[in-house]
């Protein structure tokens, strides 16, 4: 499965945690926003489509910036799952899919449970910001 995610970093350096709803797979675990490619989609574009989606934030491929990826076995899937950072983006994130969101400083990602994919993410962001 490929799925574009995203670091959308505010100007005191907080990253956007989304809280994945009770009715979803890793339901309550904390993620980067983001989601699948559709067919013809790159993974830009998907990114884009999905903040826009999800969190109705505008931004554009020149903004958004190669960090890092995860790849991931589950038990029933493997994840291949680019990240992306994004410090310039119109519009205040708001939950559009029932996600609660929080800025979270890069040295508090810790206390937040995330997918077991994203484990290797979080020293990457912390280094970085
Ligand atoms: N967006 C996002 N997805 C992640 C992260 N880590 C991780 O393992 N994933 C997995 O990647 C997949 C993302 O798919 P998605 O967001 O498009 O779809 P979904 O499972 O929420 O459900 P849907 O198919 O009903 O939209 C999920 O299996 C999700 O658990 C992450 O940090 N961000």
């Amino acid at each position: 499965m490929l799925v574009a995610a995203c670091a959308l970093v505010d100007r005191e350096n907080r990253i956007l945690l989304a809280q994945r709803p009770p009715d979803k797979a890793m339901a309550g675990l904390w993620e980067f926003p983001g989601g699948k490619f559709e067919p013809g989609e790159t993974p830009e574009q998907a990114l884009i489509r999905e903040l826009e989606e999800e969190l109705a934030v505008r931004t554009q491929a020149a903004c958004l910036a190669p960090l890092t990826f995860a790849s991931h076995a589950y038990a029933d899937f493997h994840l291949l799952m680019p990240l992306y950072i994004c410090r310039k983006f119109d519009g205040i994130p708001v939950s559009r899919e029932g996600q609660t969101l929080k800025w979270v400083r890069a040295r508090d990602l810790r206390d937040y449970p995330m997918p077991e994919a994203d484990a290797p993410l979080v020293p990457v962001l912390q280094d970085l910001l």
